[in-house]
């Protein structure tokens, strides 16, 4: 076994490059197997295994700087940078990150999760290494899918300007996570279709090295003739108009090729883009036949590739992408927007039903939001179905495009509160506190998936403004879905359990951590209100009046942000109407990053508990002496 050898990048080295072929067959045999039990990214990381090797064989890292975007594709960096023996633990809680994490490994130099940012990294690098007086090389593993990113299209622009020495090495294998969009998708696919192009590109270079130098007038149109007749013949112009000398395109899966072309590469003194076409899935036929689906999967049978997880109640997701097929039939103006994630957002179902009313960007959060904005005030009722995560992107297009203009825009943002094994890159714990201080939103998150309905219902026929829904990465609790979809009153909130000890608000799924918490201190004889506070903002005011006066304990539970979340809007509207004297206690996501792991190993270590909301409901209570429990 040759990946027995391997423990290090100088492993690598010592062997033959006839060996690198029978060690990718090794490598992609150990994430089949490892993956089956963890899950994680298998698709991408089966199509980068040869590429990835060939570049630990040719470059010195971590002297030479390997970048990878995304990161999700760089398990085979991990593997060949001492990592292989944790990949029992791949995304598990204290176990191996799934993205590149500089914790990890000194060969990990710059992290990620969120696409599109390494080419701005090796920009960063390449600047600092030619200030410094160093000589590394600094080198950028991006997918065709990062580089629609609207940063990776800045950085390009900035990186042949500067001409500082760097590799972009754009992985195309004509995947995002689904099929890649947009013209440069178009432009690669017409490289890569061409199989005449490198032939004619090499004759029309050698042609335009034979048209002699000649002076004065004649050799401005001889010189504008030569340019005519690059664009005529010559694709893959794109990129050297940018400034950066193209390489390409060549198979990603020949380890001779790959070698030399590099080498090739790495002569040029300036920056430099090798085109390398890779099959997402490769070698594992499951994941070939549909790399959307394999793109990153849970445990699976190896033999069948069927997942190994039990089918639960259905998703969040699954309620959102039924329920806006039905209010998309009863009204025309409803468009879907997904920035790349058709599937995750459940869109695809929907793009089936009505062709051509789900408009896929690519990755590209920040248009896509001011694109909304314009369908929005030309009449039509834009849904952007995106991840909290991937909405900071667009903040500013937020405030300034959308909030700011009143534009009706519908906001489904999905994986709101812990993700689980994607981790801290992930989390859509930002957004309660980025949305919730833009005039004009209005922003909701239901308590179970049928209650994600009727917000859905309310946002379609909000005419006011932007009105945003958040839900989570989890399985609905199993309610009873309602036929009959009814708005609710904006800035109303719900009592779902009466008690008078104390008061919980609780949001979303903290809902269901509040029930059980409240049966756990029903036997102690503690009663605690739960009020659903399904309106971050508008806040329902009259009760909250009402709660000051009543001068209860108050508990404000939310998977989010503790800095400017729910709890932080209740405090500054007391503080701002003078209403003194409250006990307020916040249960949220303290000043940290959570790592990879399951939800609930998340929720645990920061104390989204129904154990910590009944602890916290007894300090309230009994703690210095207090007992309010006369009151009752
Ligand atoms: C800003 C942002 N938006 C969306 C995503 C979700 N996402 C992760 S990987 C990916 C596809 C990337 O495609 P590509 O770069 O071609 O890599 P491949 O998986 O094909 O190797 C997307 C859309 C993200 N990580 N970051
Ligand atoms: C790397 C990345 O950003 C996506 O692949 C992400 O991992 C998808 O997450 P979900 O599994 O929640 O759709
Ligand atoms: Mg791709």
């Amino acid at each position: 076994m040759l990946l027995e050898q391997i423990n290090q990048p100088s492993d690598l080295k010592r062997m033959t490059k006839e060996q690198l072929v029978p060690l990718a067959e090794e490598i992609r045999q150990f994430l089949i197997e490892k993956l089956s039990a963890t899950g994680g990214h298998l698709a991408p990381n089966l199509g980068v295994v040869e590429l990835t090797l060939v570049l630990h064989y040719l470059y010195d890292s971590p002297k030479d700087k390997m970048i990878f975007d995304v990161g999700h594709q760089a398990y085979v960096h991990k593997i060949l940078t001492g990592r292989k023996e944790r990949f029992d633990t791949l995304r598990q809680y204290k176990g191996l990150c799934g993205f590149v994490k500089r914790a990890e490994s000194e060969h990990d130099v710059w992290e990620a999760g969120h696409s599109s940012t390494s080419l701005s990294a090796a920009m960063g690098m390449a600047l600092s290494r030619d200030f410094k007086g160093e000589d590394s090389k600094v080198v950028a593993v991006i997918g065709d899918g990062a580089l629609t990113g609207g940063m990776a299209l800045e950085a390009l622009n900035h990186i042949g300007h500067e001409q500082k020495k760097l590799m972009v090495v754009l992985n195309d294998n004509e995947m995002s996570i689904a099929p890649n969009v947009g013209a440069l998708h178009n432009y690669l696919s017409k490289i890569r279709s061409d199989r005449n192009y490198k032939k004619a590109k090499e004759e029309v270079e050698q042609l335009l090295k034979k048209i002699p130098a000649i002076g004065g007038k004649l050799a401005k149109t001889a010189e504008r003739m030569k340019d005519s007749l690059k664009y005529l013949v010559v694709s893959g112009m794109l990129f050297e108009e940018f400034g950066l000398k193209y390489f390409g395109p060549v198979d990603g899966h020949d380890v001779d090729k790959l070698i030399d072309i590099f080498q090739q590469a790495e002569r040029v003194d300036g920056p430099v883009l090798v085109h390398v076409l890779t099959t997402k899935g490769k070698g594992y036929s499951p994941a070939e036949a549909d790399s959307h689906k394999w793109h990153g999967i849970s445990p699976y049978k190896i033999e069948s590739g069927q997942p190994l997880k039990a089918v639960g109640n259905p998703m969040y997701t699954e309620v959102f992408s039924n329920t806006l097929i039905e209010l998309a039939q009863q009204d025309e103006r409803i468009v879907a927007v997904t920035p790349a994630m058709p599937g995750g957002s459940g869109l695809l179902k929907f793009a089936e039903t009505f062709p051509g009313r789900m408009i896929d960007v690519g990755i590209a959060e920040q248009h896509a939001a001011t694109m909304c904005a314009a369908l929005a005030m030309e009449g039509m009722k834009p849904v952007f179905a995106v991840y909290s995560t991937f909405l900071q992107r667009a903040y500013d297009q937020v405030v300034h495009d959308i909030c700011r203009q009143h534009a009706n825009v519908v906001f489904a943002i999905d994986r709101a509160g812990f993700v689980g094994p994607d981790g801290e890159t992930h989390h859509g714990v930002f957004d309660i506190t980025f949305l919730r201080h833009i005039p004009n939103m209005v922003l909701m998150m239901p308590k179970d998936e049928n209650e994600l309905r009727h917000m859905l219902k309310t946002a379609v026929d909000y005419e006011a403004g932007p009105i945003a829904v958040r839900y989570p990465r989890i399985n609905g609790v199993g309610v009873k879905l309602d036929e009959v979809l009814t708005p609710i009153p904006i800035g109303s909130w719900e009592i779902v359990r009466q008690g008078d000890h104390a008061v919980v608000l609780a949001i979303g799924p903290m809902v269901q951590v509040a029930e059980e918490a409240a049966e756990q201190l029903r036997r102690e004889g503690i009663q605690l209100r739960i009020i659903n506070a399904r309106f971050i903002k508008p806040l329902d005011e009259a009760m909250l009046i009402q709660l000051a006066k009543e001068q209860i304990p108050l508990l404000v539970m939310e998977e989010g942000a503790i800095a400017g979340g729910l709890a932080s809007a209740v405090m500054e509207f007391y503080a701002e109407n003078n209403l003194f004297g409250v006990k307020i206690k916040p249960i949220g996501v303290p000043d940290c990053f959570v790592e990879h792991g399951s939800i609930k190993e998340q929720r645990l270590e920061v104390g989204l508990t129904a154990e910590r909301l009944a602890k916290e409901v007894h300090t309230m209570l009994f703690a210095h002496g207090n007992n309010v429990m006369t009151r009752a």
